[in-house]
Formats: structure tokens, C-alpha cells, sequence
């Protein structure tokens, strides 16, 4: 992929009326940066995490457990980060996450992180409840990588419909979780309208109207949202799915082995290790936790992606390491979005690749295909 460091583009300047400005580097300041720009609802909806956020701190401490314990005297003067999903090649290892309702944060909503990802040739899975439609994202997208995330609606003419395009569906969303954040600030930006680009523009939830959306659009998002609370599904569920798309399908939202070998044998092509972030159960065990035994369990038939909780390239690797096929980033790149639009989305995943790639190096391996269990060390419980 890169020699000698080509891919290492570190463009931190940006230019404006008063000059040029430094822009963020790391995580933790692309998050101070999205705080004061943002309003207290929309930074509170991103930030926040369910309950007291013990599933979210956990996601974090997870990867300090583990230590990478490098190689040396290896030639990585070349560099590849690709790695292989559904026959596809990805220049690197990790997707932009569903992140629904983005026209909070920017203006210019989905339509940035779908140009960055497209323009790099990464994966970008659209939200069900993305503000603009697909149809608009993919427009923008042309051939480029695109996957679409659903939460399976209770009505199977809405899911058959919406699943034409669907290619993973979350399943740890049949209700929203305890927000305290967002319950604080009274935020819900979906009753506005925002968020429901799929449902509005879609020909078998319209029919279920009794009145255009656009005329009562708290009325139309009201009833998407109780199309949302589907708490009674099931793997059957699942089956149904399946049998509507040839597509590959992976499910969002495993933790536990058992659930990964059900998925398995529900016809699934993929896992995706997630606990939203720790935005729906609190006390829920972390992602990289449950990592080693979903793939014990399923990584040798399936690939098993994981999210939450990645915030720089170290956990990219170490993620590869107890074996992850790619990783989810989900609030870095919202971040970037709210600070400086397609730009910053732009810049937060550029860094990453170029901090991965040197990582990668750092650690004595020239491939991410080389990365393996014997690359990391659990140094604590
Ligand atoms: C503001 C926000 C909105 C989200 N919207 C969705 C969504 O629409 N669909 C979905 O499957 N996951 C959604 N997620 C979860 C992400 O896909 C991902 O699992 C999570 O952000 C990973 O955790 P991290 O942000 O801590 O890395 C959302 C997360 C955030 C922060
Ligand atoms: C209540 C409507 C569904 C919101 C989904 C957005 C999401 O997944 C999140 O974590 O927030």
C-alpha cells in the first residue's frame, strides 16, 4: 500500500479569515472541539451513553488491558493495511459506523461522511434513521462501498421494503436505552422529522399514513418510531430476513458466543461485536472482552467485526489481534463532522490510517494480515 511512509499525510492546518488554525489531532480534542460548537442536545446525544456510562468506560478500559508486545529487526519499509471482506478488498481495516440523524451535528449531514468514505475507498454503512434517504446518500457514493444498517421494523412489508438495499441489521436496538443525557437536556431530535429520511421516503410506510409526512411530520415520525420498538424480535425474525436478500447480511449487537452461533446458523455472513457504545445496556460487558470468545466461537466460519470504543490505531491492532476482521469507528468521525463538515470527517480518518500504518510498523509488521493473537498481551484482568 504505502512505501517509506507516502500514506502519511498529516494535513493539520486549516485556512480561514484569520489564518491558518491548527485543527484537532487527537481524539480527546476533535471532542472538545465538537463540545463547544456544538448545542448542549446534539453534543449531549453523541457524547452521552446509557445509564452511568459504565458499559461505555468500560469499552474504553478494555484496551488498556491488553499491551502490544512488538517485533523488531523486520523489514516494513512496505506497508498494507487492506484487508478482505465479502469477496471486496478494503484499503483499510475498519468502517464508518451507522450514526443515525446527522444533520444535527452539519449541515451537510450523511452526505460527508459517504464523500469521505467513497473518496477513500472505505465502507460507509448508512443508518435506518439517517436524515437524508439512501437514495440520496448514494447518489454521491456511486460504485464506492455501501452498506445499509436496519432496525428491522415490526411490519414485514416495511422490512421486505426497506431490505432491498439492507446489507446489516442491528439487533441490540428494539427499544432506546436510558439515556440521562439526552433525558436532562429533553432531546429527541427524531420527532422533528430528523432522522427519518428511509421512513418518509419509503412507499410501504407512507401507505400506512393517514396523511402525507410532510404534513404532520411529529404524527409520521411517531408512528416510525413505534415501528422501531420492535421488542418481539426473535431469531424467526432473522430467518425472515435472510430469506429477503442475497445479499451479505451480518447482524449488530453480539456479545455472547451462544447468540454468535445462533446468528451463524441463521444464515448470516457476518458479526458485528457491539454494544452501540454503550448506549443501550448499561453494565453490559465491553466489546474487546467479548471479542475472544465470539471469534473462538464463530471466527473461523464467519468474519467478526467489533465497535466501541476504537479511538486510535493501537486499538485498531489490538482488535485485529484477538480477532477482529475490521473495526467500526463510530464517534471519532461525528466529531470531525460537527467541527469542519466533509473536511474534518476527512481529517479524523486520515489520521487514523496514517497513526494504523505506523503502529502497524512500530510493531514490526509490514501487513495487517500479519497481525495475530501473539502480537498483544493481557496484562490485566
Ligand atoms: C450519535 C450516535 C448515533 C448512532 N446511531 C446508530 C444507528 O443509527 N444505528 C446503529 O446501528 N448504531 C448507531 N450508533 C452506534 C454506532 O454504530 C456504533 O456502534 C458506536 O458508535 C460505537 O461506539 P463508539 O462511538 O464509542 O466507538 C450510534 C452511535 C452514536 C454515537
Ligand atoms: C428512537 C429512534 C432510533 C434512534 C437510533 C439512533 C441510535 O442508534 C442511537 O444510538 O442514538
Amino acid at each position: 500500500m504505502s512505501k517509506s511512509g507516502e500514506n502519511i499525510q498529516m494535513d493539520i492546518y486549516e485556512s480561514g479569515d484569520e489564518g491558518a488554525k491548527l485543527l484537532p489531532v487527537s481524539f480527546e480534542e476533535w471532542e472538545e472541539r465538537a463540545r463547544k460548537v456544538l448545542a448542549a442536545g446534539p453534543f449531549g446525544y453523541v457524547y452521552g451513553a446509557a445509564g452511568a456510562g459504565d458499559t461505555h468506560q468500560a469499552n474504553l478500559d478494555a484496551f488498556k488491558k491488553y499491551q502490544i508486545r512488538p517485533r523488531v529487526c523486520c523489514d516494513v519499509s512496505n506497508r498494507n493495511l487492506q484487508v478482505h471482506l465479502f469477496g471486496q478488498s478494503v484499503p483499510v481495516p475498519f468502517l464508518l459506523a451507522p450514526i443515525g440523524v446527522n444533520s444535527i451535528f452539519h449541515s451537510d449531514a450523511e452526505l460527508a461522511p459517504a464523500k469521505v468514505a467513497a473518496d477513500l475507498g472505505i465502507p460507509y454503512i448508512l443508518s435506518n434513521v439517517s436524515t437524508l434517504s439512501l437514495e440520496k446518500v448514494a447518489e454521491v457514493m456511486g460504485d464506492a462501498l455501501r452498506w445499509f444498517q436496519l432496525y428491522p421494523p415490526k411490519d414485514h412489508e416495511l422490512t421486505k421494503s426497506l431490505i432491498q438495499r439492507a446489507e446489516a441489521a442491528t439487533v441490540d436496538f428494539t427499544l432506546l436505552g436510558w439515556r440521562e443525557k439526552d433525558l436532562r437536556n429533553a432531546y429527541l431530535p427524531f420527532l422533528s422529522g430528523e432522522g427519518m429520511g428511509n421512513y418518509f421516503s419509503d412507499p410501504v410506510f407512507r401507505q400506512k399514513l393517514d396523511e402525507p409526512p410532510e404534513k404532520n411530520v411529529k404524527k409520521a415520525s411517531l408512528k416510525a418510531l413505534e415501528e422501531g420498538n420492535n421488542t418481539c424480535f426473535t431469531w424467526k425474525e432473522v430467518a425472515f430476513i435472510r430469506e429477503q436478500t442475497r445479499l451479505p447480511l451480518l447482524i449488530k449487537g453480539i456479545t455472547h458466543p451462544e447468540d454468535a452461533k445462533l446468528a451463524v446458523n441463521h444464515g448470516v455472513d457476518g458479526i458485528i461485536v457491539s454494544n452501540h457504545g454503550g448506549r443501550q445496556l448499561d453494565g453490559a460487558i465491553a466489546t474487546l472482552d467479548a471479542l475472544p470468545s465470539v471469534y473462538e466461537a464463530v471466527g473461523r466460519e464467519v468474519p467478526v467485526l467489533m465497535d466501541s470504543g476504537i479511538r486510535r490505531g493501537a486499538d485498531i491492532i489490538k482488535a485485529i489481534a484477538l480477532g477482529a476482521t475490521a473495526v467500526l469507528i463510530g464517534r471519532p468521525y461525528i466529531y470531525g463532522l460537527a467541527v469542519a463538515g466533509e473536511s474534518g470527517v476527512r481529517q479524523v480518518i486520515q489520521n487514523l490510517i496514517a497513526e494504523t500504518e505506523l503502529q502497524l510498523a512500530i510493531s514490526g509488521k509490514s501487513s495487517i494480515q500479519k497481525v495475530d493473537r501473539s502480537l498483544v498481551m493481557k496484562v490485566r484482568d
